[in-house]
């Protein structure tokens, strides 16, 4: 099959049916948890640069999600922190059988099988050197070879049963890797394709760089995450990977991106568009509410708000919880 003849994997679930329809107010139905599955299958540690957020072992999962999947939790995202796993050049540790993001899809699928479940698809949290993706000698990036990789552990997570894989690497060509090879493995019709497309190199990741141990062991990102002046280049990443094949395009961060999250919603009129509130934008608004600068709920209520008025209907969020007690 052709690649841009693939569209049912966009709207196989009820969930990812209902954000076809491009909503006008908040509803609970657009927020997606972001949570970070640890190797200590006991392990419930308190993250401290991320009010509220926790690392957690697979045997916790049930005690966390039920009462919120019970308040109306419908989504959440995946990040993998292995403490234990071996780390290598490739990322090995990624696509282990035996990997946190792996072991969590099957534990929420036997546990809540109507909860979506989209896994964040990367190597920093997996690979030696803490990069996105394979490493040259000299430290520069193997493009095509990092692409195919990220392709593999893409179809991994399919295989265990994700609903949605979402590759946050940036590497040139992936979201094609990625399409052809669900499409050729079967899940084309079955498993969406979100694509972190416009996503800035950013002050705004250290809480979660801490949280998920991915900080880059030398240099930066800046080589292949956006510049954040660079708004022609992330028209032309969201325009490149909907021609590559992906079923929701995304923005990262949100708060200092509404403009791109304005023109992603052009370019993408037909998709949803989802933007990221980043581990530094929630962190950064519980510091503020604490200062007494503004109230938190009344603050994440204007800035969501703001999201979906610049035209996105899927928020990544560590308010999630908050928002399924507020609507
Ligand atoms: N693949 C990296 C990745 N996956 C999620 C986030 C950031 C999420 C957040 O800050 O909440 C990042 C950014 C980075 O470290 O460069
Ligand atoms: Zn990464
Ligand atoms: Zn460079």
């Amino acid at each position: 099959m052709e690649i841009s003849s693939c569209l049912q994997g966009g709207y196989h679930k009820p969930l990812s049916r209902q954000w076809q329809n491009q909503g006008k107010s908040l509803d609970k139905s657009m927020f997606m948890y972001p949570i970070f599955i640890t190797d200590d299958p006991q392990a419930s540690d308190e993250i401290t640069s991320l009010p509220n957020q926790r690392r957690w072992g697979v045997n916790r999962l049930e005690e966390f999600l039920r009462p919120l999947i019970s308040k109306g939790l419908s989504s959440v995202i995946l990040f993998g922190v292995p403490f234990n796993m071996n780390k290598d050049g490739r990322g090995s540790a990624a696509d282990d059988p035996n990997t946190p993001v792996i072991q969590a899809i099957h534990t929420l699928k036997r546990l809540f099988p109507d909860l979506y479940i989209a896994c964040d698809v990367c190597l920093c949290e997996y690979t030696d050197h803490g990069h996105c993706g394979l490493l040259r000698e000299d430290g520069t990036l193997f493009s095509h070879e990092s692409a195919q990789r990220i392709g593999e552990v893409a179809l991994a997570y399919a295989r265990a049963g994700a609903d949605c894989v979402a590759p946050s690497d940036m590497m040139d060509g992936r979201i094609s890797q990625i399409k052809r090879r669900l499409i050729d493995s079967g899940y084309g019709n079955r498993v969406m394709l979100m694509s972190y497309s416009a996503k800035f190199s950013t002050s705004l990741y250290g809480p979660f760089r801490e949280a998920a141990g991915s900080a880059p062991s030398f240099g930066d990102r800046k080589c292949y995450q956006l510049p954040p002046h660079g708004r022609g280049l992330a028209r032309r990443a969201v325009q490149r990977d909907l021609n590559e094949g992906a079923d929701c395009v995304m923005v990262k961060p949100s708060l200092p991106y509404l403009d791109v999250i304005s023109d992603t919603a052009q370019l993408a009129r037909d998709y949803p568009v989802a933007c990221y509130v980043v581990s530094g934008e929630f962190a950064m608004m519980h510091a503020g509410a604490k200062a007494g600068i503004y109230d938190l709920k009344k603050i994440a209520f204007e800035t969501h708000e703001s999201f979906l008025r610049a035209g996105a209907n899927i928020f990544l969020t560590y308010f999630t919880p908050e928002f399924l007690e507020w609507l």
